[in-house]
């Protein structure tokens, strides 16, 4: 799994180029945003951005395994690739 830092997510931080983390987990949303069943404008509010107590708030578990882990892309981590949860 590639590994990537809090600053580089933070720059996928647009409608069109939109990252978040979630549990240490790092999620491309690009081209879910639209079809977001809790809308476009909560996704792009916290681009780039640790969404984990939003996404606790507002989601259970199921939804992240079935439709949150296929969009997974990595997870944040140090310079030398270990992961840090
Ligand atoms: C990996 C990221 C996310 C995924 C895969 C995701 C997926 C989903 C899905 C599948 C639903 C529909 C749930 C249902 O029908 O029961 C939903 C609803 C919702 N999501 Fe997300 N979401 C994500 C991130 C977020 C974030 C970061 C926020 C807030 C900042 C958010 C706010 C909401 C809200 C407000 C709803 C509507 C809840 C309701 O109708 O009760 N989501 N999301």
């Amino acid at each position: 799994m590639k590994s990537f830092t809090i600053e580089e997510v933070a720059q996928h931080n647009k409608p069109n180029d939109l990252w978040i983390i979630v549990d240490g987990k790092v999620f491309d949303l690009t081209d879910f945003v639209s079809e977001h069943p809790g809308g476009k404008k909560v996704l792009v509010k916290i681009a780039g951005k640790d969404a984990t107590k939003k996404f606790k708030q507002f989601h259970n578990d199921a939804i992240m395994q079935r439709v949150g882990l296929p969009m997974q892309i990595g997870v944040i981590g140090d310079a030398d690739g270990r992961a840090r949860l």
